[in-house]
């Protein structure tokens, strides 16, 4: 999958991309980020990207031809069609399918504004989507979309070598919150580990983990457990059984 950023900063989205699984899906190939600093295409020789917002009120508005070059350069660099997503708070949530969804695509453009936004005939003019990673603010579009390129880099074929943990991951199976996980060692002072997950008994402990992820999404997230779409003897079960 090949990702551009139009970001001022791009470097700082790069760096976050460089770590882990998603840093080992660009030395292998699998992936590719490249930046494009709307600044490199501003005129004038202060380069100008933003300015003062009609209508006056606080901050600046980050201008519409330094983005629209940056983004037609982005274009350029790859024959492969791609949307341009814009993040922010007003964008449509981001889900776990909406991930799976992405991380289909050959290409992603990935728009980060700054200050207090970008022009709006820019974004109703280019802009393909917009998505928010969740209701809050941030001074530049360039976590979220960190955020994003983690999310679906991961479900890239061959990112992960346990294909299994990721078709494990909750949401990615169900939709349901993650049950606990344990490792080494078995006995310690904060306590020891489920005794099912010891037995070596498959069964059980798939049945255990799945239990476990049916009561901590009815304790702690309730309006998932409705949109998990249970089968009617999991409903039974989930009430039926004590805690263990
Ligand atoms: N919740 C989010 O996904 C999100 C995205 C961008 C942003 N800030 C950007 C948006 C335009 C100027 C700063 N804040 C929050």
């Amino acid at each position: 999958m090949r990702i551009d950023l139009i970001s001022l900063f791009p470097e700082f989205v790069a760096q976050c991309a460089g770590f882990g699984v998603v840093g080992r899906a660009q030395e292998r190939g699998l992936l590719s980020i490249h930046g494009w600093n709307p600044r490199d295409y501003a005129e004038g020789n202060y380069r100008r990207v933003d300015d003062r917002p009609f209508g006056g009120g606080p901050g600046m508005v980050m201008m519409i031809d330094p983005l629209r070059a940056a983004i037609r350069a982005a274009r350029a660099a790859d024959p492969a069609p791609a949307r341009l997503i814009y993040l922010s708070p007003q964008g449509r949530p981001l889900t776990q399918s909406i991930v799976r969804e992405l991380a289909g695509r050959e290409r992603l453009l990935l728009l980060c504004g700054r200050y207090e936004g970008v022009d709006e005939r820019l974004v109703a003019g280019e802009v393909d989507e917009e998505l928010s990673i969740g209701d809050y603010v941030l001074s530049g579009g360039e976590l979220a979309a960190a955020v994003v390129i983690d999310a679906v880099a991961r479900l890239q074929d061959g990112v992960l070598n346990d294909a299994d943990s990721a078709a494990q991951d909750s949401f990615e199976a169900d939709g349901l919150l993650d049950c606990p996980h344990y490792t080494r060692p078995v006995e310690h002072a904060l306590g020891a580990v489920p005794e099912v997950l010891l037995s070596g008994n498959h069964a059980e402990i798939a049945r255990w983990r799945r239990r476990q992820s049916l009561l901590r999404t009815r304790e702690r997230r309730p309006d998932l457990l409705a949109a998990a779409g249970l089968g009617p003897e999991e409903r039974r079960w989930l009430d039926a059984q004590p805690d263990d």
